[in-house]
């Protein structure tokens, strides 16, 4: 049995401890449970304008999250409307995919990776299956659990709430994952987006940093082309009646294997199909997991044999929430979370840094205080076609609207 203080209890179920953090649609809290005992996370989600209450629209299609149970996706345990806020409590996780990747002291084989991949997908296939969107598919919205299972967070949050204002800097990577339909600002997209952006996870999981990394969508859709080649109308007949089509000065696609070395056949061939520009031509999430690369060895490792960073510490039994006290940003700290190793001697500025952008000024100082050049990397990865300089952070501003055709 828990002891509860009454003046902690969140509506008269949840015992309030640590912040979490602060993502998109505002803090994040742990809590115990003291119905059942266990450790969740509820997430406060300011409704800024709608004073008045959460929206009948927003409520139903909570509901349909509700019903999303998947050993891929975070369980929606509870919600509730507290001081004018509505509250998503979701299952604790201990750590995240953002944690893994940046973590030097771990080694992904290949094997590792296609664990990780699979398990994206296999969520991924559930929900595209129920006819919802992610829209925000990104490291940190991967959670991973004690037992090694990951889970997607997050889904269809953006719908609900709208697009993440992207102005908060936590806000910023959403952009490297985003489909070229996307950029080129459609406004009736489907799954497609999803893979997209699974893609861009699984390239990153490949290179163990952030694989498209542009300063602004302009440079998002430069960096795609640079790495697949500028689309063709072949390729792509759609492409130029977007809203907001530009032509770009065609360039030819390198090899896929130099930008990926240590990839195996398999792993590059389902690559390409995740990453085809056409989205009506783009591979499902069903249809990726069928491909030959999860069944060809090696064979995904087991989640609970996983490497994963060190848990989130549990918040001692007798600490106590204090809203006064800032947040606690759990492990690994937010300014050292997208900290990347660097090649030696590369000279290439590929990347812009904005002067101005006070998180890239952090980024830098955290990059100068966590790592260095000479330090090995215990990653099997190639990070020579890659800029030495940590990116810029972007904002995204535009919003799209959701017209799922999976
Ligand atoms: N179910 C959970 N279990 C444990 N920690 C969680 C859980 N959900 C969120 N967190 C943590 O709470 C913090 C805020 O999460 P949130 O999802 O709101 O934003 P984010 O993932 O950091 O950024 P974004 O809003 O861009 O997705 C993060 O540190 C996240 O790891």
């Amino acid at each position: 049995m828990v002891e509860i203080d009454p003046s902690k209890k969140v509506a008269d179920r949840y015992l309030k401890r640590e912040v979490l953090g602060e993502g998109t649609y505002g803090v994040v809290y742990k809590a115990i449970d003291t119905k059942t005992g266990q450790t969740v996370a509820i997430k406060k989600i300011r409704l800024g304008k709608q004073k008045e209450g959460v929206n009948f629209t927003a409520l139903r299609e909570i509901k349909l999250l509700k019903e999303l149970k998947d050993p891929n996706i975070i369980e929606l345990i509870d919600t509730f409307p507290h001081k004018g806020n509505l509250h998503l409590v979701f299952k604790f996780m201990e750590t995240d995919l953002e944690a893994v990747i940046r973590d030097r002291n771990i080694f992904l084989s290949p094997a590792d990776i296609k664990s990780y991949l699979q398990m994206t997908l296999k969520g991924l296939a559930y929900c595209h299956k129920k006819w919802v969107l992610h829209r925000d598919m990104k490291p940190n919205n991967l959670l991973i659990g004690s037992n090694g299972q990951l889970k997607l967070a997050d889904f269809g949050l953006a719908r609900i709430f709208g697009s993440p204002d992207r102005r908060f800097t936590h806000q910023v990577f959403a952009r490297w994952y985003r489909a070229p339909e996307l950029l080129f600002g459609t406004k009736q997209y489907g799954s497609g987006v999803d893979i997209w952006a699974a893609a861009c996870i699984f390239a990153e999981l490949l290179l163990r940093r952030p694989f498209l990394q542009g300063s602004s969508d302009i440079d998002q859709l430069g960096k795609i082309f640079a790495a697949f080649g500028t689309p063709t109308s072949s390729q792509w007949p759609d492409m130029v009646y977007l809203p907001d089509y530009v032509e770009y000065q065609y360039v030819p696609a390198p090899p896929l294997r130099s930008l990926f070395p240590m990839a195996s056949d398999d792993a590059l061939d389902l690559l390409s199909k995740m990453f085809t520009y056409d989205p009506k031509a783009r591979i499902s999430a069903q249809q990726a997991l069928e491909h030959r690369y999860f069944t060809s060895a090696p064979l995904p490792t087991a989640p609970d044999k996983l490497p994963r960073p060190a848990p989130k510490r549990e918040s001692s039994k007798n600490s106590e929430f204090n809203p006064n006290e800032g947040p606690t940003v759990l492990s690994p700290p937010r300014k050292s979370r997208r900290v990347m190793p660097q090649p030696e001697g590369f000279e290439g500025n590929a990347f812009q840094v904005d002067k101005h952008d006070v998180r890239g000024v952090e980024i830098r100082q955290a990059a100068g205080e966590n790592t260095s050049r000479n330090e090995p990397v215990p990653m099997s990865v190639d990070f020579s076609i890659f800029a030495t300089k940590p990116p810029n952070r972007p904002t995204i501003n535009r919003d799209v609207y959701v017209n799922c055709d999976c």
